[in-house]
């Protein structure tokens, strides 16, 4: 059973580190959040405040709610120090499996007994990670969804390992910051990556063919399909370069139809990653606001 005494810790204090520590922060736990770099965390924490600090400008949070979740948040660089007791530890570092391993090889050994040890990877292998510890039956996939504070969905994912405590624990964490849960059996690119990773490739295709301006392909699906963004506008925030390796792991283990559109290679070796780089398929200014017309034309290609 979960208590609000229980500690959490989320490793990685990137884009998706920073929306999970708000929701548990926010939902009543002390939550550390970890990353190996000082300026990351300090910029994890002002976006987290001003998530709050928007809550209350909104009437949804009052002034005391906001300033007690910032006070249940704390950060470090020191990953043994903060994972010390830790009843759930959610790594969120860069999609890199040598990374995630090492991060897991140093915290499990002082979490706490029966800590559940969730990943937040978008395409590894949840079975791959978990073999590098030695209770591979509490490692379980934890997806969540960026914008964190305002997506509800949570997959899920089933390593070969997994047992069922850990599954109703981890449902019972997501019930807890108010996200609805789903179970999936790990399988590359899970539901969701998988859906997305198509069409965001094909969006880049028809965009590097000149089929359409990338305004109207993004256009095309908001208004057509009722998305609430469009592909090349949702590949923005998430960051071509997470999208690429996603589609090269979806390519090498689900074959031919995953083939990463070159316009994504190229973008990425401009460093046009997206919104976290001022630049990606539209521009940004400081900001933040996409500066209007900038989309990509097939002209400069
Ligand atoms: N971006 C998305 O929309 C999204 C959605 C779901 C899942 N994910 C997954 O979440 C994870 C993180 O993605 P992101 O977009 O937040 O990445 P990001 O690049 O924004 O952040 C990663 C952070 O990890 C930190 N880091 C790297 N090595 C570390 C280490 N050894 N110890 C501590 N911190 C370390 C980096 O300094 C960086 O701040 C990835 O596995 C990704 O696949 C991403």
């Amino acid at each position: 059973m979960l208590d609000k005494n229980h500690k959490v810790v989320v490793v990685g204090a990137g884009l998706m580190g920073t929306g999970i520590a708000h929701a548990f922060a926010s939902s009543g736990f002390a939550t550390q959040l970890v990353d190996t770099s000082a300026e990351a965390l300090a910029k994890a924490e002002k976006s987290i405040h001003g998530i709050l600090d928007g809550g209350v400008k909104l009437g949804k949070l009052t002034v005391d709610v906001a300033d007690a979740a910032k006070a249940r948040l704390s950060t470090n660089t020191v990953l043994k120090q903060a994972a010390e007791g830790a009843h759930l530890l959610v790594e969120t570092v860069s999609e890199n499996l040598a990374v995630k391993k090492a991060v897991l090889g140093e915290a499990v050994p002082v979490l706490a007994a029966n800590a559940v040890i969730a990943t937040n990877t978008s395409a590894l292998s949840v079975t791959e990670i978990a073999a590098s510890v030695p209770c591979p039956e509490r490692v379980i996939g934890m997806h969540f969804f960026n914008p964190v504070h305002k997506m509800k969905l949570v997959e899920l994912v089933l390593g070969i390992a997994t047992d069922e405590a850990t599954v109703a624990t981890s449902r019972e964490w997501c019930d807890a910051i108010g996200k609805t849960s789903i179970l999936v059996n790990e399988s590359p690119g899970l539901t969701t990556s998988r859906m997305s990773a198509m069409l965001g490739n094909e969006a880049m295709w028809m965009l590097q063919e000149g089929t359409a301006s990338a305004e109207d392909i993004d256009t095309a699906l908001r208004m057509g399909f009722n998305h609430p963004m469009g592909p090349l506008e949702l590949g923005d925030l998430t960051g071509w370069d997470t999208r690429l390796s996603v589609l090269r792991y979806l390519h090498s283990t689900l074959g031919e139809k995953f083939r990463p559109c070159p316009l994504i290679i190229k973008m990425v070796a401009a460093g046009r990653y997206g919104r976290k780089t001022g630049h990606g398929v539209y521009k940004y200014d400081e900001t933040g606001q996409r500066v209007p017309g900038s989309g990509l034309k097939a002209s400069n290609l």
